[in-house]
């Protein structure tokens, strides 16, 4: 089977100041030569003119990555035109009719996966970069792209391999009286292994968090100004605001960018007692996402006597923040217990952000060190810790060795290079040398 060559529009599609596309696979610099009528220099940037069936298309730069040092670790030519619909349509028809087809979503990163260029989590890295709305979100993209966790987890599977050798030694120590010597050895390390996952699954459900944005439910009693308060702190009129109490029901979300910080703010129906099905499927909403949110905003009508609001107050914790809105209004209530607002002049919102951003930044502050940041990094661990605590050298050996070889295979499927072969290379060296 021949490789197809592939090409895509690499830039954001419609009108723009450059148009990059990006050609892979074995045709690229004969499809570049039979458009411009050149064969270029590799990575040396270089003006071309484009033409196909004796009509000109663009004038426009090109570049050249000779295999396999390319993105793709494939024949790579880039072509930089204007970025205009026409010129865009009129080249990948002309692509097209060359014989090449077009990419579908994340093949040039696939094929530099397949091609050794990426493991799986640099490969997420790229996708995490390019969907990036934050500071936050760019650096943890950017620190997974330079291979951190790569190296967290092979420096795990490493480990284990190292384990699994040990293992397999212990049969042939045994008569020698030093297998339970061993044994204990390879227990230590696997509890010790064990601990360091533990430790960096609880870290990673921070870091989806920052992939996925740090949730912030606005919660309260019917008319206290909810829907007020997002709107201002949205800058825009996200959510229904009416005197009646009761206005809003489903959960509305909108992203904010808190300082660098992800955030979804989600605005929930009033919380009371006596409702009608409707609003009472509101509420239950309401409830689930005080439940679930990384922090909640308690919002009190401060016009009113905040203190009856019972339900309201029974919600307080370490992970919510107490808002007493209505502020133009009503007396200034103790500093002490919660922020000053008006949704309606906008008084006291500075203090309100800058709380907010205090408490994500004291909460998801990111660490130097590397970290799982997706589920699929999670479950691999968690996966492989189920086989770990499963492991014990007392077993029959071939057992023993057997929860090890399936710990390592789990967190192999984190990076994508989990090679039986290799696995066995690796343990037979070790064998041999441990002998
Ligand atoms: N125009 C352009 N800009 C771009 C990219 C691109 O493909 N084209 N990138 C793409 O997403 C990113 C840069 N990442 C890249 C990663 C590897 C290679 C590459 O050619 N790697 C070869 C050579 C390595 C070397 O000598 O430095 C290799 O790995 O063998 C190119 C770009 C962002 N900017
Ligand atoms: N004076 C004053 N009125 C406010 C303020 N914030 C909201 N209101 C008013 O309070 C009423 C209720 O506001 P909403 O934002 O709809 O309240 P809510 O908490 O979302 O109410 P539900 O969706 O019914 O739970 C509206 O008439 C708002 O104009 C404020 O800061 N000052
Ligand atoms: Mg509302």
């Amino acid at each position: 089977m021949t490789v197809a060559t592939i090409f895509a529009l690499a830039s954001a599609p419609g009108r723009g100041g450059v148009a990059v596309f990006r050609l892979s696979g074995p045709a690229s610099a004969d499809t570049l030569h039979s458009l411009t009528g050149k064969r270029l220099q590799p990575r040396l940037a270089t003006r071309v003119r484009v033409r196909h069936g004796g009509e000109d298309i663009d004038d426009g730069l090109a570049l050249y990555f000779p295999a396999p040092h390319s993105f793709t670790g494939e024949e790579v030519v880039e072509l930089h035109l204007h970025g205009g619909r026409a010129v865009a349509a009129a080249l990948s028809q002309s692509l097209l009719e060359l014989g090449l087809r077009p990419a579908e979503a994340g093949e040039f990163s696939r094929r530099a996966f397949l091609n050794d260029k990426l493991d799986l989590t640099r490969a997420e890295a790229i996708a995490d970069l390019v969907d990036a709305e934050t500071a936050a979100q760019r650096r943890q993209a950017l620190q997974q792209l330079d291979g951190g966790l790569a190296a967290l987890v092979e420096g795990w599977r490493q480990d284990l391999i190292r384990a699994l050798a040990l293992t397999e030694a212990i049969i042939d120590f045994s008569d020698e009286g030093i297998g339970d010597d061993l044994a204990d050895d390879v227990l230590r390390q696997v509890r010790a292994l064990m601990a360091d996952m533990r430790a960096k699954t609880r870290e990673g459900q921070r870091r989806e968090r920052l992939r996925d944005g740090i949730h912030i439910a606005i919660l309260g009693a019917p008319n206290a100004g909810k829907s007020s308060l997002m709107n201002r702190i949205a800058g825009r009129e996200v959510a229904i605001v009416s005197a009646k109490a009761g206005t809003t029901r489903d959960v509305i979300e909108t992203h904010l960018d808190l300082h660098g910080w992800p955030v979804v703010l989600a605005d929930t129906a009033g919380l009371r007692e006596a409702a009608e099905d409707i609003e009472a499927e509101g509420i239950a909403r309401a409830l689930a996402r005080a439940e679930s949110a990384d922090l909640k905003m308690l919002v009190f009508d401060a016009s009113l006597l905040p203190e009856r609001d019972a339900q309201t107050r029974s919600m307080i914790d370490e992970a919510s923040i107490v808002v007493f809105n209505k502020a133009d209004v009503a007396n200034p209530v103790d500093s002490d217990a919660g922020i000053m607002v008006s949704a309606r002049t906008g008084l006291g919102l500075d203090a309100l952000l800058a709380r907010l951003e205090s408490e994500v930044a004291n909460r998801f502050a990111v660490s130097a060190e590397p970290a799982l940041t997706r589920a699929r990094h999670r479950a691999a661990v968690e996966e492989c810790l189920a086989a770990l605590s499963r492991f014990d050298p007392a077993k029959p050996v071939e057992l023993a060795a057997e929860d090890l070889r399936q710990a390592a295979q789990a967190i192999g499927r984190i990076t994508g290079r989990v090679d039986v072969e290799e696995l066995l290379d690796v343990v037979f060296a070790e064998f041999c040398i441990g002998k």
